[in-house]
Parts: structure tokens; C-alpha cells; sequence
């Protein structure tokens, strides 16, 4: 059987041939020449987060406070990382995040289906972004047989709502993410600084170009000015949902929904209560509140909050195969990356995301190797130590 693993000889063996893309290793490399080689407003917007970017930096940095204690003589050779949730068996335990405006971080500006073609290539799943400038039509094709979910920015008109899910449904996608965190944008100097929200270009609106709902909130409908139809874009974007809106979701669809942006166990429970099918903790990436806490510190309140009920999927700080298999342990049913994998896409397309997605599994199913875990249920049994030190 093949071990994620193996990624290490090819690189090194490749080294030895000269075949191998040479892409940066670290995630610190990684950024890096990922913010050389996109324009800096482009950088801005992908690097930058909340406030002083206090809790962006926490997130990464709260990961150091988690050990894995070794077991030796178990002679774990053959590691099994794969994963059950929504009734799907996924090969991985690691998905892409959500990331919007992808568009911007390619050269051909298709960010949206090089991230999906590495997400075929690899087998990791892919949670598509509302904001896209590929329709979610066209990112499911570009998945083959690799699940993706659909993420929901829910628009405060219904309609287009509803059409979005419906479509996300109809295409394929095997589960809606819905995000919670970001009906309205948090204060985020870097972009203010440049003045840049780069979905106000309309390079994030290709979901909402493509759908009906949308032209018809609109005076002169499809053939409204430019502005008139971002002007539009930006008045619908964000719904303030509340519990009372949770019926409203469920009965949008037959899909697993996923609530993202959830942090604390009570809102856990509540959400489990009101019938949707997966928890989503993440504080997007300490982009929207600079409230402090780090999201990894709250994983494991929420995993015992949810008692099993549910799939508990994290992100946010993630950089390693390292910290995948610490969230893994926390208790953690499938693993985010996000920041990175984009880095990736700016170096080299769906090649660079390869690479990262590659990368980041190899070192974690070295680290099982090496610290005797043969399968995540014996990870997650082991626990992550509590080391004191980091973040
Ligand atoms: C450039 C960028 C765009 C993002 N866009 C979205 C989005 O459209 N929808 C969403 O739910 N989350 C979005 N996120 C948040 C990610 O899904 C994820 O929560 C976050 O990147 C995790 O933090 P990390 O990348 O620092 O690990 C975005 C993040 C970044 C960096
Ligand atoms: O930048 C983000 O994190 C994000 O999710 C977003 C939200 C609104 C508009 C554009 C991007």
C-alpha cells in the first residue's frame, strides 16, 4: 500500500534525478516566495488578518503548547489515515479550507479549478468557496471523484440562497459548509491600508453572475453597469443568521450541512440540537475577530461537547503534518488547511497545491511512523500532551 510518506523518497530521489519540481519545504519558505511572487495588495489580502493579527499569530503559535508522546516497539509500517464522515470514506484526514477569491492568486486567474485539480490529483477533499471566480459547476467538474463541499456565504436574499444550495446540490457536492463568522468583514488594516477588498473588482462573483436569483435584485437586470452590480453584490452579501434560521437551512437541502466558525462547546451542542450534521471549529484564520483565544486551545472543549455525535472538523493555524496530527489527537475528525495551500497555488498552480497538500501528509504520516500510531483512532485514544511551553 502506498504511504503518504513515500512523498519523501520521491523528493529525495528526484533531487538525485533532477525530475522534481523545487518548491520551498516549510510553511515559512513557503510564504515567503509566495509573497514574492504575488502583487502586495494580492499579498495583503491572503496574509492579513485582524487588528495587530494578535490571534492570527496565536492560532499558528498554540500548536507548540501540544506534544505527541511516542510509543516505540509497535513497528507501525503500514499507517491508516483514512477517514469516515457524512457517509463518504475519505483517503485523507486533511481537506483545503475554504478560500475565497482564488482567482487572484493564480496566473490565469483559475485559482478556483487548479485548487480543485489538486484536490482530484491527491484525493484531499476540497471545501469550495462561495466567493469564486469558477462556478461552483465548474469546480465540482474539475473535482472528478474526489468529494467537495459546497461553503456558503448566505446572501440575505433568500432566493439566491436557496438557488446557491440547490445548485451545490445538483452539481454533486457532498455536504454545505455554511460560515458563520463572516456576515460582516472584521477590521483589517492591511486591507484598508491598500484600500482592497478585491471581490469589489468582481473577481469573486462568478456564483452570483451565474445564477438568475442574483439579476433579479437588480435594476436592469443583466444589463446593469458594472458597479450597479457589485454595488448590489455588496448589499446581499451577509446575513446576520441566528438559531431561528437553522429550520430555514435545514430545509434547503438533503445534504450534510457543517456549521463553520464555531468555537464554543455550548454553540456546539445547540447546533447538534437544531439538526445540522457536522462542526466546523475555526476563527477563519484569526481574519474576522482579534479576539485572542486560539482555535486549537478550544478543539478539545468542543470534541467533548459534541460526545461523538457528530463529525468535528478544525481549522486555523494549521502549517504542518505536525500540527495535523496534534489537532488529529485533540480530537479532531478531519483537518483544514488554508493560508498554506495558497501559498502554493501562488508558486506554481495546481502543481504548488500539490506539492503543499503532498508535503503536509507526508509529515504527518512520518510522524505516526515514527511515534508508533498505526490509525487515527489509536492517535486520538493517546491524546495530545499538554506541554506548557509555545504561543
Ligand atoms: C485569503 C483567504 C480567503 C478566505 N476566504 C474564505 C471564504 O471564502 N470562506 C470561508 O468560509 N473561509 C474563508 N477563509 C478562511 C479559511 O477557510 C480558514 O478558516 C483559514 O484560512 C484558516 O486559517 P489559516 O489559513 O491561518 O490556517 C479565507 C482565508 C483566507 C486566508
Ligand atoms: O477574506 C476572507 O477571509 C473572506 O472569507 C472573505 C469575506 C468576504 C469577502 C471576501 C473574502
Amino acid at each position: 500500500m502506498a504511504q503518504f510518506g513515500d512523498y519523501q523518497n520521491e523528493i529525495y530521489f528526484g533531487g538525485l534525478q533532477g525530475t522534481t519540481p523545487r518548491f520551498p519545504i516549510t510553511s515559512a519558505d513557503l510564504e515567503r516566495a509566495a509573497s514574492a511572487a504575488l502583487p502586495p495588495s494580492v499579498w495583503s489580502y491572503v496574509a492579513g488578518g485582524a487588528g495587530d493579527e494578535h490571534t492570527q499569530r496565536a492560532n499558528a503559535a498554540a500548536f507548540g503548547r501540544y506534544g505527541i508522546v511516542p510509543r516505540m516497539l509497535v513497528g507501525a509500517t503500514q499507517r491508516d489515515l483514512t477517514v469516515d464522515m457524512f457517509g463518504l470514506r475519505l483517503p485523507t484526514p486533511v481537506f483545503l479550507a475554504p478560500v475565497g477569491v482564488l482567482g487572484i492568486c493564480a496566473q490565469d486567474g483559475h485559482g478556483d479549478l487548479a485548487t480543485a485539480r489538486a484536490a482530484a490529483q491527491t484525493g484531499v477533499p476540497m471545501v469550495a468557496s462561495t466567493l469564486s471566480e469558477d462556478p461552483l459547476e465548474s469546480v465540482v467538474g474539475a473535482l472528478g471523484e474526489t468529494p467537495g463541499f459546497f461553503q456558503l456565504y448566505t446572501p440575505t436574499d433568500r432566493d439566491l440562497a436557496a438557488s446557491l444550495v440547490t445548485r451545490a446540490e445538483a452539481s454533486g457536492f457532498a455536504g454545505i459548509v455554511v460560515t458563520l463568522d463572516t456576515w460582516i468583514t472584521g477590521w483589517r488594516p492591511r486591507d484598508l491600508a491598500t484600500a482592497n477588498f478585491p471581490q469589489l473588482r468582481g473577481a469573486a462573483l462568478a456564483n452570483y453572475l451565474s445564477d438568475p436569483h442574483f439579476f433579479a435584485g437588480i435594476d436592469g437586470g443583466r444589463e446593469a453597469k458594472p458597479v450597479a452590480i457589485i454595488q448590489h453584490w455588496a448589499s446581499i452579501f451577509g446575513n446576520p443568521l441566528t438559531w431561528n434560521d437553522l429550520p430555514w437551512l435545514r430545509s434547503l437541502t438533503e445534504l450534510p450541512i457543517i456549521l463553520k466558525g464555531i468555537v464554543h462547546p455550548d454553540d456546539a451542542r445547540r447546533a447538534l440540537d437544531g439538526g445540522v450534521d457536522g462542526i466546523y471549529v475555526s476563527n477563519h484564520g484569526g481574519r474576522q475577530a482579534n479576539g485572542g483565544i486560539a482555535a486549537i486551545d478550544m478543539l478539545s472543549d468542543v470534541v467533548d461537547a459534541v460526545a461523538e455525535r457528530a463529525p468535528v472538523l478544525f481549522d486555523s493555524g494549521v502549517r504542518s503534518g505536525t500540527d495535523v496530527v496534534k489537532a488529529l489527537a485533540l480530537g479532531a475528525t478531519a483537518v483544514g488547511v488554508g493560508r498554506p495551500y495558497v501559498h502554493g497555488l501562488a508558486l506554481g498552480g495546481t502543481a504548488g497545491v500539490t506539492h503543499v497538500l503532498r508535503s503536509v501528509l507526508a509529515e504527518a504520516d512520518l510522524l505516526m511512523a515514527v511515534d508508533g500510531y498505526a490509525d487515527l483512532a489509536t492517535l486520538r485514544e493517546a491524546g495530545a500532551r499538554r506541554v506548557g511551553a509555545g504561543g
